[in-house]
This record gives C-alpha cells, sequence and structure tokens, in this order.
C-alpha cells in the first residue's frame, strides 16, 4: 500500500486524484496540503511541516513556489515525490538537483502516456523531414491556467531540440515581430479559453505540405491516472530522477 500526500488537495488536479485514488487498492491519500485547510476525513494542512503526516510519496499539481517548499521537505526527510506543477523556474532546477541526491524525484510537465508518444514521433518527424520543414506548436487550454506557453509544448520543444542537436530557438507569439522566419527557429503560441483540458499540436510546414502532429486530453484523468502510477513505481526506485519514459519501460 503506497501512503500518498496530494500537495493542491483542492484544486482542479487535486480533486481528480482524490476520486481516482479512493477506487483503487494499492494506495491511499493520508493527507493534503492546500492553502485553504478543509475539514474532512483527510487531514489538510497549509504546508507538508504543518501536515506532519508521513508518507511513502508527495504528488505536486500546485504552484512553482509551493514545488519548491515541497522539494526542501523532500531533501531533508527523504520523501519521495512527483513533480507535476508546471512554470518552473531556474532556481527550481537546481534544488531538483538537489533534492534527487536524497530522494526519488519523478517530474513531467504531462502525465499522459499519449504525450510522451508524441514526443518521440515528433522526434522522428523532425529528424526525417529536416530543415526544409518549419516547425511550429500551438497548445491550447482552459481560461484559469495561469502560465504560457505551457509546461508541455517547452517540453516537446525541448525533445524535438534533444533529437536535432539543439537546432532551435524558441520564438514566442510573434507578437511584433519584423522579419521573415529564420530556419532556426520553432514557434510556440499559446491558446486560452473555456474549459480546454490540454490540447498540443506540432506543425512541420514544408514546401506544399503541412504534417501536423496532435493530442487532445478528454479529461483530466489522463494526467492524474500518470501521475497515481508515477507514485506507486517510486516506492521501489533509488534516489535519483525519473520520468514517463522509465514509468512507461516499467511497464512493458
Ligand atoms: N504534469 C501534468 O500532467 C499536469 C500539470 N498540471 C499543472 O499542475 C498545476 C496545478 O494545476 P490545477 O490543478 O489545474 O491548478 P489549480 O489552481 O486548480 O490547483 C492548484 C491548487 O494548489 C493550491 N495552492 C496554491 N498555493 C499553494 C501552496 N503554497 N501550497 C499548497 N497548495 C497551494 C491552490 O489554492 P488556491 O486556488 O487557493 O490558490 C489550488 O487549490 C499547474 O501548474 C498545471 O499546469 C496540470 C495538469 C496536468
Ligand atoms: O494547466 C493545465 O491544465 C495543464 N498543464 C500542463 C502543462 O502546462 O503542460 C499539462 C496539461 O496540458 C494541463
Amino acid at each position: 500500500m503506497t501512503d500518498i500526500i496530494i500537495q493542491g488537495i483542492n484544486g482542479r488536479m487535486g480533486k481528480v486524484l482524490c476520486d481516482l485514488i479512493a477506487q483503487r487498492d494499492d494506495c491511499r491519500i493520508v493527507g493534503g496540503v492546500d492553502v485553504s485547510a478543509q475539514s474532512g476525513p483527510i487531514p489538510v494542512a497549509a504546508s507538508l511541516e504543518e501536515l506532519n503526516v508521513k508518507a511513502d510519496v508527495i504528488i505536486d499539481f500546485s504552484t512553482p513556489e509551493a514545488t519548491k517548499s515541497m522539494l526542501r521537505y523532500c531533501q531533508g526527510t527523504g520523501t519521495a515525490c512527483v513533480m507535476c506543477t508546471t512554470g518552473l523556474d531556474e532556481e527550481c532546477s537546481e534544488l531538483i538537483q538537489q533534492t534527487t541526491e536524497k530522494a526519488p524525484v519523478f517530474k513531467s510537465a504531462n502525465m499522459s502516456m499519449g504525450i510522451n508518444l508524441l514526443a518521440e514521433l515528433a522526434q522522428k518527424a523532425a529528424q526525417a523531414l529536416g530543415m526544409d520543414y518549419d516547425i511550429e506548436i500551438i497548445e491550447k487550454h482552459h481560461h484559469n491556467k495561469v502560465d504560457a506557453p505551457s509546461g508541455t509544448a517547452l517540453l516537446l520543444a525541448d525533445e524535438i531540440n534533444k533529437a536535432t542537436g539543439n537546432r532551435y530557438r524558441y520564438v514566442y507569439d510573434r507578437h511584433s515581430v519584423r522579419q521573415k522566419r529564420d530556419p532556426h527557429e520553432l514557434g510556440l503560441h499559446a491558446i486560452r479559453g473555456g474549459s480546454i483540458v490540454g490540447d498540443h499540436e506540432i506543425l512541420f510546414c514544408g514546401p506544399d505540405e503541412v504534417i501536423t502532429l496532435s493530442h487532445s486530453a478528454g479529461s483530466r484523468a489522463v494526467f492524474a491516472n500518470g501521475a497515481i502510477n508515477a507514485a506507486v513505481f517510486l516506492t521501489s526506485q533509488k534516489n535519483g530522477l525519473y520520468d514517463m519514459k522509465d514509468l512507461m519501460r516499467s511497464l512493458l
């Protein structure tokens, strides 16, 4: 039985996690962290220190500041964590590095299997098509999302760059750009509206043709299930950094 704390338990993802974990018999929620602590069967506090509950893994869908607090807590206690929050900064990258020496850390800007397959397909397409095809990524999310571009759009861009010898530099939204497109640009564009869960398109625009690879999340369950599976996976891992590729390999 994997004991889990959810950071951001009252948020959109936190609520879906609670529903899905209740249906499983290999894990349970032993506590939650959120701004507004609520009274209920699960203890919830404003910080991990205040919660003072031991768990095997913390799943984090919150804010970048809260993620940093969690990493410091995991460094001190050796607790494993699944990092799902996006919009993280350079300070967070350093904290992640330090934390992986003290605890198992799982990080992915997108916990769905589909996006991680899409990243592999995009790498293959970029390698096969070469510089004659301009790459543009369009992401669409609900109107409550605060960070842009999405962590997933950046993940896809980074994976493409990794597979092509870092040949691209990122251009965001092209607002006020007054020059023609350079072949080394990779465009990232964010759309925010309504209740869109998360759509990502990668366009390879070539001479007289466009190839589009896309993924559309039908519900938040795809992310929540990935995060729960990652939490269970982490309980048998050594200190270090893990991502969806490690989880997918373990399920084969
Ligand atoms: N990796 C992935 O697959 C996915 C990642 N995400 C990312 O997860 C994050 C959360 O998304 P979502 O659930 O939609 O966002 P929400 O805003 O709905 O939920 C975040 C929750 O965290 C709470 N919170 C704010 N500050 C703290 C704090 N210091 N400590 C603990 N909790 C805090 C918020 O409280 P309050 O509202 O009162 O501020 C809110 O309840 C985002 O960065 C999003 O991009 C989302 C989906 C999938
Ligand atoms: O905020 C969201 O909702 C989502 N955020 C993640 C991101 O920034 O990529 C993943 C998913 O697309 C939903």
